[in-house]
């Protein structure tokens, strides 16, 4: 399998991901009636952007914003609606995010808020970004305080994976986009699991028939589950909707904020579901097999299974993620694969006895 195409059917779709090498040869026919056309890019991928600008035939105005997480900041959101102003954007005019998960959920943002809402396409050039962070329509910013704090549910016209800008990319680049993957296996699809129990190699090997299929599987789930709960709205009691993409996040993001937005999305979300993994063994009885499973797949794809810091220091921080109510924390757990869940207000000991036992493998 060398790509494919899925439709997301949400609330504000429906749009195409296009997932294949040569993806990007679709962006002309998708400047729609757009006057002026932005670039936002990381200025490390200052010649793609520029490859993009030659295949735009109206005025493209071209937004440099930092690497990684430094893009996704006020000032920085700040900087693009002024260079928007700056070349005079109107209600028709487009943004298209051309980069990672940062730069597509900062150029997702700052679509959603120009004027109320413009025209957004994206094309991710991370893994992370083709299986997750361009697909569904969170689009949003950090805060001191927090990891995407600040956002807008805004759905792109559509989205292009282009597999050949992948090779450019680093080997813990890869790793970090294969996190999502395999959280999607745990959470809705055990082929994936399969699929990556088979070869781990394969997996992170980009030009790969498996990792094009593991793309398009997770870009399936994700799919599926936002057309079914877009705005994250429809968990009831330990019944879980959208919610559920968020398993391994509320430790994951606690140790992003932590260490000062330095690690790697995917690596704190590797340490936070085999933590969580821990936590639905001890609570909600998942099998020993499905954690070893955990630590198997992801320590084998190169990511880390725990995170050097006292949880004391953790625990305050997981109070601000989006899932709690009041004053109660609220987990994504599992009871079996495929079988993910809400945990309200699970008992401290437990967390915190789970977050040791990772740093006693
Ligand atoms: N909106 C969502 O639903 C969603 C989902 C998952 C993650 N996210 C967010 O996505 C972000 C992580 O995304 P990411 O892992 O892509 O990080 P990233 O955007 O920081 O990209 C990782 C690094 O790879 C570089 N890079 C990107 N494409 C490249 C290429 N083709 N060649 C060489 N280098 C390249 C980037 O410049 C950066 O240095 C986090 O902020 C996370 O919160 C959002
Ligand atoms: O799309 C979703 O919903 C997700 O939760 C996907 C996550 O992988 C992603 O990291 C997302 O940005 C987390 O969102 P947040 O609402 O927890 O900030
Ligand atoms: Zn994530």
């Amino acid at each position: 399998m060398k790509g494919g195409t899925v439709r997301v059917e949400s609330k504000q779709g429906p749009y195409d991901v296009t997932v294949g090498r040569g993806a990007l040869d679709r962006l002309p026919d998708l400047l729609g009636e757009a006057s002026r056309v932005a670039v936002i890019h990381p200025a490390s991928l200052g010649a793609l952007a520029r490859r993009v600008e030659a295949m735009v035939d109206r005025p493209v105005t071209l937004i440099p914003v930092p690497d990684a997480e430094a893009a996704k900041t006020p000032q920085v959101l700040t900087g693009c609606w002024n260079a928007l102003a700056a070349a005079g954007f109107t209600r028709n005019d487009l943004v298209v995010g051309v980069g990672g998960g940062t730069t597509t959920d900062l150029a997702g943002f700052v679509a959603a808020s120009w004027l109320r809402g413009i025209g957004y396409l994206s094309v991710p050039t991370s893994v992370l970004g083709m299986v997750d962070a361009a697909v569904g329509g969170k689009t949003g910013i950090n805060l001191e305080a927090g990891k995407n704090l600040v956002g807008a549910f805004y759905e792109p016209r559509a989205v292009l994976c282009d597999l050949t800008l992948l090779a450019s990319l680093d080997a813990s680049e890869v790793a970090s986009g294969l996190a999502e993957v395999i959280k999607c296996g745990f959470i809705a699809d055990p082929e994936i699991l399969k699929l990556a129990t088979a070869d781990l190699a394969d997996c992170r090997d980009v030009a790969s028939d498996r990792f094009a299929e593991l793309v398009l599987r997770a870009v399936s789930v994700k799919a599926r589950v936002v057309a079914a709960d877009f705005t994250e709205s429809t968990s009831v009691g330990d019944q879980v909707g959208r919610e559920a993409l968020n398993y391994g996040h509320t430790l994951g993001h606690a140790i992003e904020k932590h260490a000062g937005f330095t690690w790697r999305h995917g690596q704190a979300i590797s340490v936070g579901m085999a933590w969580m993994a821990r936590v639905s063994r001890d609570l909600l009885g998942l099998d020993g097999d499905t954690v070893e499973l955990h630590d198997h797949l992801l320590g084998g794809l190169g990511l880390p299974l725990s995170y050097p810091a006292p949880f004391e220091e953790l625990r305050p921080i997981m109070s601000l993620d989006k899932k709690a109510r009041g004053a109660s924390l609220r987990l994504i757990g599992m009871r079996e694969i495929g079988r993910p869940t809400v945990l309200s207000e699970p008992p401290e000991p437990v967390l915190a006895a789970a977050f040791g036992e990772l740093a006693d493998r």
